[in-house]
């Protein structure tokens, strides 16, 4: 048996409540699609959907962690949640955490903060609001197609 042995597992096999975390993501795509399509977009393989909403999925602008880190002021906000990048300038002021909390993840990853918060539906809900793009597949850590395994040996 390896010493460490870490699976990011793919988002199919996460448990039910971060699956609906997943699934309000990606709402409009995953409520058309059947059921064995629908955990093959959750994991990431895009290629293999054949429905109205692939294009969707393609157009999302692909920005990556370097362009991130330049938006990392009170003028220019994003966020990486999930390997999604949203754009928080306009909501810091009525954030109902305050702003600078989402400040502090200005430029950067805030999936477990955000996570760790306990952000209700709503919340998770209103971030299709701000999403304007995501991860290329290398700089993501949680979307990763078929799971990526870390491990010492
Ligand atoms: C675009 C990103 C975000 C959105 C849309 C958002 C949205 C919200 C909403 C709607 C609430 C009210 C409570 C609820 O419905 O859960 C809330 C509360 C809160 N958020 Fe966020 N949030 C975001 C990012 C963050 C981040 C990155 C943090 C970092 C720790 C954070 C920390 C908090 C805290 C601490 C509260 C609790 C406020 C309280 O109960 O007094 N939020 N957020």
């Amino acid at each position: 048996m390896d010493l460490l042995s870490v699976s990011f597992r793919s988002m199919a096999d996460l448990e039910p409540e971060q699956e609906e975390f997943l699934e309000l993501e990606g709402r409009s795509i995953v409520e058309k699609v059947e059921p064995s399509e629908k955990s093959r977009l959750i994991s990431g393989d895009e290629e293999s959907v054949d429905n109205g909403e692939k294009n969707s999925l393609k157009d999302l602008r692909t920005i990556n962690l370097n362009e991130v880190a330049w938006h990392d002021t009170v003028d220019s906000c994003w966020i990486v949640i999930r390997d999604f990048v949203y754009d928080c300038t306009d909501f810091l002021k009525s954030h109902p955490g305050g702003s600078d909390v989402i400040l502090e993840y200005a430029g950067r990853d805030a999936t477990l903060a955000f996570i760790g918060t306990g952000h209700s539906s709503a919340a998770i809900h209103s971030l299709k609001r701000y999403l304007i793009g995501e991860l290329p597949v290398e700089e993501r850590i949680f979307r990763v197609p078929n799971g990526l395994k870390i491990s010492a040996s």
